[in-house]
C-alpha cells in the first residue's frame, strides 16, 4: 500500500468558475489518486454552491470513466455569489463538517482560490488548488488546463474566418476570449497570421491599427484579421470596427465575436496529460502535508505555488512574441 502520510481519509473536489476543457481529467486523475492511496472522495457539484447546498457525492475510480476525453465539467461549475459572503461559507464548512471531509481540492482559476484561501482562513479547511481556466491567467505554471484546446479551438475558427476574408477582400475584427488576459489572442493570433492583435496588457492605439492598415495597403494586401481580446483597453470590436470603416470607408469590415465555443470540445492531448498530473500531484501535496498552494507545471516539472502568488502575480506577456507578430505580420 502507497504511503499516507498525512492520514486524510476523505478529500473532496469541486471545479469552480468558467469552465475549461481538461478538467474532467482532472477529477478523473484526482478520484483515481484518492483511490490508489485508499482514500475516500467526495464531489462536489456546481462549485461552491454545492458546498453551501450539499450537493455532494461520493465518487470511486469508476465513476470516471470515460471522462478523460471529455469538455466541460461533469461535476458543474458555477459563479457562486453566495459562497463570496461569510455566511455563505460559514454553510459550506458545515456540510464539509458534515461529511467528514478533511481537505478540498479545488479546480478553477484565480477566483476560485481566492474563495478557497477564505475558507481555509476563516474555517481552516486545507486544499490544493488546480489551475483550471482558458485563460492562461494564473501564476505558477506555464499552462492552465484548458488553454491548449481553447488555442486550437480558436485558431480552427479564424482559420476559418480566413477562407471568406481571403475571397471577399475583408477586414476581419474577431474577438476572442480574456478578461483581463491577452494570452489566447496574442497566441492565435501568431498561430492565424494577424495583422495586428490587441490585448489588455499592451498599450494599443487606433493610431497604431490605422498604422497596421496603411502599411498592409502598402504591400498589396487585400484581406486583414485583427484579433483582439475580450478585455482590450482600447475598445470592443465593434467599435473598433465602426472607427476603423470611418477611416478606410472603401474597406469591407465585418465582426466575429468567437464566444463560448472557446470554453467547450474534446481536450487536446497536452490539456489531458497536464490535467493528469496535476490531478495526481494535487492529491499527493495534500498527503504530503501541503496547503493553500496551487499545483502547477513549469518546465515540464511539478512546482508548488503559494496561493496568493498564484492569484496576485502575473504571468508577464512575453515580449518576443509581440516582436515575431510584428515582423511576420508587416512583411
Ligand atoms: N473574493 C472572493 N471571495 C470569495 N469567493 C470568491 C471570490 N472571488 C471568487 N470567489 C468564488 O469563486 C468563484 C469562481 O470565481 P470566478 O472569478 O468566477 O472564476 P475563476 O475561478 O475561473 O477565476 C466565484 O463565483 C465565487 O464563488
Ligand atoms: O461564461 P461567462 O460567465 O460569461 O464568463 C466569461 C469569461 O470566462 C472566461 O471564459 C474564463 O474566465 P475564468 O476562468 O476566470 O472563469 C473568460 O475568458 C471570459 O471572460
Ligand atoms: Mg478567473
Amino acid at each position: 500500500m502507497p504511503e499516507n502520510n498525512n492520514k486524510y481519509k476523505k478529500i473532496g473536489v469541486l471545479t469552480s468558475g468558467g469552465d475549461s476543457p481538461g478538467m474532467n481529467a482532472a477529477l478523473r486523475a484526482v478520484v483515481r489518486t484518492c483511490n490508489y492511496y485508499d482514500i475516500n472522495c467526495y464531489g462536489i457539484r456546481m462549485g461552491y454552491d454545492g458546498l453551501i447546498n450539499d450537493h455532494i457525492v461520493e465518487l470511486g475510480p469508476r465513476s470516471v470513466k470515460n471522462l478523460i476525453n471529455k469538455g466541460g465539467t461533469e461535476l458543474k461549475s458555477a459563479r457562486s455569489e453566495e459562497f463570496r459572503t461569510v455566511e455563505g461559507r460559514k454553510k459550506a464548512a458545515e456540510t464539509i463538517k458534515k461529511h467528514g471531509i478533511e481537505a478540498l481540492v479545488v479546480i478553477g482559476g484565480d477566483g476560485s482560490f481566492t474563495g478557497a484561501m477564505k475558507l481555509y482562513e476563516e474555517q481552516g479547511v486545507p486544499f490544493i488548488g488546480i489551475p483550471g481556466t482558458i485563460d492562461n491567467d494564473i501564476f505558477g505554471t506555464d499552462y492552465t488546463v484548458g488553454y491548449d484546446t481553447a488555442l486550437n479551438t480558436v485558431a480552427e475558427a479564424i482559420d476559418k474566418i480566413r477562407d471568406t476574408a481571403t475571397s471577399h477582400n475583408r477586414v476581419f475584427f474577431i474577438e476572442v476570449m480574456g478578461r483581463d488576459a491577452g494570452f489566447i489572442a496574442l497566441n492565435t493570433g501568431i498561430a492565424t497570421g494577424a495583422l495586428d492583435i490587441l490585448i489588455p496588457e499592451e498599450k494599443d492605439s487606433i493610431e497604431d491599427l490605422f498604422q497596421s492598415f496603411d502599411n498592409a495597403k502598402k504591400k498589396g494586401k487585400t484581406s486583414s484579421i485583427i484579433v483582439v481580446a475580450e478585455g482590450d483597453k482600447l475598445g470592443g470590436v465593434y467599435d473598433l470596427a465602426k472607427f476603423t470603416k470611418m477611416k478606410y470607408p472603401e474597406f469591407d469590415v465585418r465582426v466575429t465575436v468567437l464566444g463560448h465555443i472557446q470554453r467547450g470540445g474534446s481536450p487536446t492531448v497536452a490539456d489531458r496529460v497536464l490535467a493528469s498530473r496535476l490531478g495526481v500531484a494535487a492529491v499527493e501535496g495534500l498527503i504530503d502535508g501541503r496547503c493553500c498552494v496551487m499545483a502547477g507545471m513549469q518546465s515540464s516539472k511539478i512546482v508548488f505555488t503559494p496561493i496568493e502568488e498564484a492569484i496576485k502575480k502575473h504571468n508577464e506577456i512575453d515580449k518576443e512574441l509581440i516582436k515575431v507578430s510584428n515582423i511576420l505580420s508587416m512583411q
